[in-house]
C-alpha cells in the first residue's frame, strides 16, 4: 500500500536551487495473487516509483506512507521478501542458465542451507519459468551466441525468484522482445501469482493480450496518477479525462493508444490537467476511501 508518496530532488531554476517533484501524491495498493501494471509516457516516473516501492531510491527526499501487509517495511524485510528485476539483464555470459541460478542461490540464500536444498530451489525456479529445456545452454554475450532474448528475460526473473520473494518488482520485463516472446514471458509471470506472490511491473506498450493479463493498472503522467483501478475499463476512463489530442485510428490496441494519447497530451503541456481531472474524479475518491479502510484495518 502506498499513501501520498512524493519524491523531490534538488534542481536548478534560474540559478536558484528548488525542490522538483519526480512523484507527487501517488496512492495505491496491490494485492497478492494480482499482477499490476505501471504505465505512462517516457519520463513519467515509472522506474522512480518502482524504486521507491522497492526501497531502492537513495536520491532525493521521499515522503508519504509505504506499508507491506500493514507495516512499514524494514531494510531486512525488503531484502528478504521482495525481488527486483532490472530492465537490463544482469547475467554472466560464461555460465549456463542452471549455473547462473545456482551461483545466485549460493550468494543469496542462507550460508547454513545444505547444497541439496539450494539445488532443489534452482530446479523449482527452472520449472516455474519453463527454463528446464535450456538449463545447460550457455547464457552468451554479444560475441558468443547463447540463450534467446526471452530465455534471458526469464533467467533474469529467476534470479529474483531464488529467494522466494512475496513481492516481485519487474522493470520493463518485455522490453526488447518481439510480441510473441513478450506474451510468452508475461504468461509465465502471470503463472507465478499462483503461489500468492504480488507482482508489479512497469510496461511500455503492451500487446492487447499482454495488457489483458494485468489485474490492475496505475498510470502516471509527470509523476502524478491519472488512473488507478482494474485494467478492464482503464482505457475508457483515461480517454474520458484526457484532452482529445488524437483519434483512435484502426490498428491501435487500447493500451498502446492510451499511452500515445497521454504522451501527446503531455507534450502539448496538458499533463497536469489530466492528473487534476483524475484527482477530481469519483474514481479517485473511491480509491481514497478504500485506502483509508486499508490503513484503518491494518492499524487496529
Ligand atoms: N536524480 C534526478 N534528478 C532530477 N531528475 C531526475 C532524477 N532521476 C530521475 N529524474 C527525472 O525523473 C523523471 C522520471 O524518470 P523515470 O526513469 O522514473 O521515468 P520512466 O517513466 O521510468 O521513463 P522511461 O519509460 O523512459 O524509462 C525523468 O524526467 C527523469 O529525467
Amino acid at each position: 500500500m502506498s499513501n501520498s508518496i512524493a519524491l523531490t530532488v534538488s534542481a536548478k531554476d534560474d540559478e536558484k536551487t528548488i525542490r522538483a517533484y519526480l512523484l507527487k501524491s501517488v496512492n495505491g495498493w496491490f494485492e497478492k495473487h494480482q499482477l499490476s501494471a505501471l504505465m505512462g509516457p517516457s519520463g513519467s516516473g515509472k522506474t522512480t516509483l518502482l524504486d521507491v516501492l522497492a526501497g531502492r531510491k537513495n536520491q532525493g527526499v521521499t515522503e508519504g506512507e509505504l506499508a507491506f501487509g500493514g507495516q512499514a517495511p524494514s531494510r531486512q524485510f525488503l531484502r528478504r521478501y521482495t525481488g527486483y528485476v532490472e530492465q537490463f539483464d544482469t547475467l554472466l555470459g560464461i555460465l549456463t542458465v542452471e549455473e547462473m541460478l545456482m551461483y545466485t542461490a549460493e550468494l543469496k540464500r542462507s550460508l547454513n542451507e545444505p547444497i541439496s536444498s539450494k539445488r532443489a530451489a534452482v530446479e523449482m525456479v527452472l520449472k516455474k519459468l519453463a527454463l528446464d529445456q535450456c538449463k545447460d545452454v550457455i547464457i552468451g554475450n554479444q560475441m558468443t551466441k547463447g540463450i534467446s532474448g526471452g530465455q534471458a528475460k526469464r533467467t533474469n526473473i529467476g534470479i529474483a525468484l531464488i529467494t522466494n520473494p512475496r513481492v516481485l518488482f519487474l522493470d520493463e520485463p518485455t522490453s526488447g522482445l518481439d510480441s510473441y516472446t513478450a506474451n510468452e514471458v508475461m504468461t509465465v509471470v502471470k503463472a507465478l501469482l499462483q503461489d500468492g506472490t504480488t507482482i508489479f511491473a512497469t510496461i511500455h506498450s503492451p500487446s492487447q493480450y499482454c495488457f489483458s493479463l494485468f489485474d490492475r493498472l496505475i498510470m502516471l503522467v509527470r509523476g502524478r496518477v491519472l488512473y488507478f483501478g482494474p485494467s478492464v475499463g482503464a482505457a475508457a476512463f483515461a480517454i474520458s479525462i484526457t484532452p482529445k489530442v488524437k483519434e483512435m485510428s484502426a490498428g491501435y490496441n487500447e493500451a498502446e493508444f492510451l499511452v500515445d494519447l497521454v504522451t501527446e497530451a503531455d507534450r502539448q503541456g496538458k499533463g497536469s490537467e489530466i492528473a487534476d481531472a483524475y484527482e477530481a474524479s469519483s474514481l479517485c475518491k473511491e480509491n481514497q476511501g478504500q485506502l483509508l479502510m486499508y490503513t484503518d484495518s491494518t492499524q487496529k
